[in-house]
C-alpha cells in the first residue's frame, strides 16, 4: 500500500506543465518562448499574441526538444490560450521609447493585461501568473484587483517579474568585483522603476568592499539599467534578450516549486505585508502552490534604509493608480 503522502509526492514528480506566453510574437516573447521550449519541466508551450504568432510557433516546433508547441492569435483566442495553464507569463504590451517613463505605459498596458487576467480568471484560475509588462509597480496591483472582483485572488500565485534587476545587479557587481556574475548573490527588493529598485549591496555575496562612492554609482546603474538599454536601442524598444533570460530563470524557479523540487530563492513583486505598502519585492521561496515563504526584508544599513523610505513613497502612488484603474473598469 502506498501511503497518501508518498502518493501525492509521486503524482507531483510526474506532473507535466503547460506554460502560456502572452505577447509571444514580441521582443521578449520570442526569445522567452525559445528558452521555455528548451526547459525540461515544460511539456506544452502555448503562444498567444494579437499579431501573427503561428510563424513563431512553427519555427519553435522544429527545435529538437520534447515540448509540444501550440499557438493562438487575437483576443477571440485568448481563452483557449490560457485554458488549463499551470503558468501564464504576460509579456504583452507596449515598451518604452527614449524620454518616456514606465508609468507612461500604464493606460495602454493596463487594458492589454486586464484582458489576459479576465481570461485567466475564467479559464485557468489555478495558474501562476507572472507579469512582465510595465509598469510592473502598478500593473500587478491592478491585476490583483481584477482577480479579487472574481473572488479568485490568491497572493501566492501573482508575481511582478523583477528578476532583470537581480540579473543586472549580479552582472554589474560581478564585473566590478571581477567575479563571475553567476557566483554573485544580491537581493534586489522594492519595485521595478528607478528609485523603487533597491539593490541591497550590504548583503552581497561575495562581500562588496569598495567605498560608498562606488556603491552609489552601482546602485544608480542598476536602478537605471532599463534606461541604458532604451537609450542604446534609439527608439526600437527596451530590454528584450536580457529580460527573456531573466523571465525564463524566474519561470524555472516557479516550475521547480510546482513540481515540489527545491527551487532557488528569487525576489519578485508580490502582495506583501513586509512594509507599509501592499505590494513589494522581497526574496521568496516557491512550492506547489506558488509562494511558500516570503523571507521579508534583508538586513539594511542606514543608506539602504534611506533608500527604502524613498521607494515606499513611489510605490504607494503606483499601487494606488493600479487599484483605481481596476475599480473604474
Ligand atoms: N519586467 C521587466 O523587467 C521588463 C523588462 C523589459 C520589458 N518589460 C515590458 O515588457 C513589455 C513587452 O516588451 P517587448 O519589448 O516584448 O514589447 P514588444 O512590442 O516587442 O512585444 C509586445 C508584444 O505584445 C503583443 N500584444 C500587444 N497587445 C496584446 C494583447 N492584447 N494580447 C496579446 N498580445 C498583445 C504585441 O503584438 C507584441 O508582439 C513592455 O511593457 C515592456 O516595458 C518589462
Ligand atoms: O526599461 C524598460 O522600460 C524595460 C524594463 O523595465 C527594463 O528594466 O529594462
Amino acid at each position: 500500500m502506498i501511503c497518501g503522502k508518498l502518493w501525492s509526492t509521486m503524482q507531483q514528480q510526474l506532473r507535466h506543465f503547460r506554460v502560456t506566453v502572452i505577447g509571444a510574437a514580441g521582443g521578449i516573447g520570442q526569445p522567452l518562448s525559445l528558452l521555455m521550449k528548451n526547459n525540461k519541466l515544460v511539456t506544452e508551450l502555448v503562444l498567444h499574441d494579437v499579431a501573427n504568432v503561428a510563424g513563431v510557433a512553427a519555427d519553435l516546433s522544429h527545435v529538437a526538444t520534447k515540448v509540444h508547441v501550440k499557438s493562438y492569435t487575437g483576443a477571440s483566442q485568448m481563452n483557449d490560450a490560457v485554458k488549463c495553464a499551470d503558468l501564464v507569463i504576460i509579456t504583452a504590451g507596449v515598451a518604452r521609447k527614449p524620454g518616456m517613463t514606465r508609468e507612461q505605459l500604464f493606460e495602454v498596458n493596463a487594458n492589454v493585461v486586464s484582458g489576459a487576467i479576465k481570461a485567466i480568471a475564467e479559464h485557468a484560475s489555478y495558474a501562476l501568473i507572472a507579469i512582465v509588462t510595465n509598469p510592473v509597480n502598478a500593473i500587478v496591483p491592478m491585476a490583483a484587483e481584477f482577480l479579487k472582483k472574481e473572488d479568485l485572488f490568491d497572493p501566492r500565485r501573482l508575481f511582478g517579474v523583477t528578476t532583470l534587476d537581480l540579473v543586472r545587479a549580479e552582472t554589474f557587481l560581478g564585473d566590478f568585483m571581477n567575479v563571475d556574475p553567476r557566483k554573485v548573490s544580491v537581493p534586489v527588493i522594492g519595485g521595478h522603476a528607478g528609485d523603487t529598485i533597491l539593490p541591497i549591496i550590504s548583503q552581497c555575496k561575495p562581500k562588496f568592499n569598495d567605498d560608498q562612492e562606488c556603491r552609489e554609482a552601482l546602485v544608480k546603474r542598476i536602478q537605471m539599467g532599463g534606461d541604458e538599454v532604451v537609450k542604446a536601442k534609439e527608439g526600437k524598444g527596451s530590454a528584450t534578450l536580457s529580460m527573456a533570460f531573466a523571465s525564463a530563470r524566474f519561470a524555472n524557479a516557479l516550475l521547480l516549486g510546482l513540481k515540489g523540487r527545491k527551487a532557488p530563492i528569487e525576489c519578485a513583486y508580490v502582495y506583501s505585508d513586509v512594509t507599509e505598502v501592499s505590494y513589494f519585492a522581497t526574496p521568496l521561496s516557491f512550492g506547489p502552490r506558488g509562494i511558500e515563504k516570503n523571507h521579508g526584508l534583508p538586513p539594511l544599513d542606514d543608506y539602504e534604509q534611506a533608500g527604502l523610505e524613498k521607494a515606499l513613497k513611489g510605490l504607494q502612488q503606483s499601487i494606488e493608480n493600479g487599484i483605481n484603474f481596476a475599480q473604474c473598469h
